[in-house]
């Protein structure tokens, strides 16, 4: 049986904690990349499972609180989420394993087959309908994600497309990253209320599910081109969106519009979201 349809690995048995992974049952295998984080690589559990390891870089997070967290995490299961499926927190550095995404992230996926993409409308439009499942989940826990991108999305057998690192963010220790005039702030994806007061909530994550639609339509440009982060925070106060992508029908515009509206009340909700783009799809059949 495919592993999606094997259940997460339960731990139980080594230690009283599920979340807890033994790190002995692990077999590293090729790297993956590297984040901010450090080195992401493949493993093999328990000599079947084939799982991403994420091996935590010293220093770069909030270890004991994001240990406390992967608790909850671990609960968060849908079709369309990377399933986490625990910790190694008895060494250095802690290790966060996943389930394994063999086409790696949605933004690299997107570049690389953009030739044949941009006339797959049906296609694009089902990555989306695929995320924004994944985060109606995570909108119906009240989870924020806080970084939602296509970078933060990975891409499986089939054309599957799951959300992953949803929350992570809380625990980067590096505030080039946390704070939103820092370097690294993902600001060509931050709601005004979140560039103005860092204030996220699953509205703010609308918002970025907006400009993450954009991203696929556009099959991995760059939001805003080359323009500096200051001028891409003055433009999105001043309302000034985001141009319709070429390969892009007016219906699913209008969609990406709704989700920058200025305040977060009238952006509409993944639940929501999630309707109006089955309605659209089944349009364009
Ligand atoms: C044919 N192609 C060949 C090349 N290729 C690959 O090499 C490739 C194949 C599979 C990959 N899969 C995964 N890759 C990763 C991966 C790889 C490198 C970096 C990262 N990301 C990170 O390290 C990272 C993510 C988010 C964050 C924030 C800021 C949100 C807290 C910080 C750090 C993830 C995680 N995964 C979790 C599940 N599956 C994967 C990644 C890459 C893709 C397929």
């Amino acid at each position: 049986i495919s592993p999606c349809d094997r259940p997460a690995p339960a731990t139980a048995g080594l230690s009283h904690d599920k979340w807890e992974i033994d790190p002995s049952e692990l077999v590293l295998m090729e790297e993956l990349g590297s984040g901010q984080f450090g080195v992401v690589r493949r493993a093999k559990w328990r000599g079947y499972m084939d799982t991403a390891v994420k091996m935590m870089k010293e220093g770069t997070m909030s270890e004991d609180d994001f240990i406390e967290e992967a608790k909850v995490m671990t609960k968060l299961q849908h079709a369309n989420l990377v399933q986490l499926y625990g910790v190694c927190s008895k060494h250095r550095p802690i290790y966060i394993v996943t389930e394994y995404m063999r086409h790696g992230s949605l933004l690299n996926y997107l570049r690389r087959h953009e030739a044949n993409l941009t006339c797959n409308i049906g296609l694009l439009l089902d990555m989306c309908i695929q995320v924004c499942k994944g985060m109606a989940y995570l909108e119906k826990h009240n989870y924020i994600h806080r970084d939602l991108a296509a970078r933060n999305c990975l891409v499986g057998s089939e054309n599957i497309v799951k959300v992953a690192d949803f929350g992570l963010a809380r625990y980067v220790l590096d505030d080039q990253y946390t704070s939103s005039g820092g370097t690294k702030f993902p600001i060509k994806w931050a709601a005004p209320e979140v560039l103005n007061y860092t204030r996220f909530s699953s509205k703010s994550d609308v918002w970025a599910y907006g400009v993450l639609m954009w991203e696929i339509f556009s099959c991995g440009k760059m939001p805003y081109g080359r323009l500096k982060n200051t001028e891409v925070v003055e433009r999105v106060q001043r309302g000034i969106i985001l141009e319709k992508p070429k390969a892009c029908v007016k219906e699913i515009y209008d969609i990406m519009c709704n989700c920058w509206a200025q305040s977060p009340e009238e952006r509409p909700s993944f639940r929501a979201l999630k309707e109006e783009l089955h309605i659209v799809s089944q349009g364009l059949i």
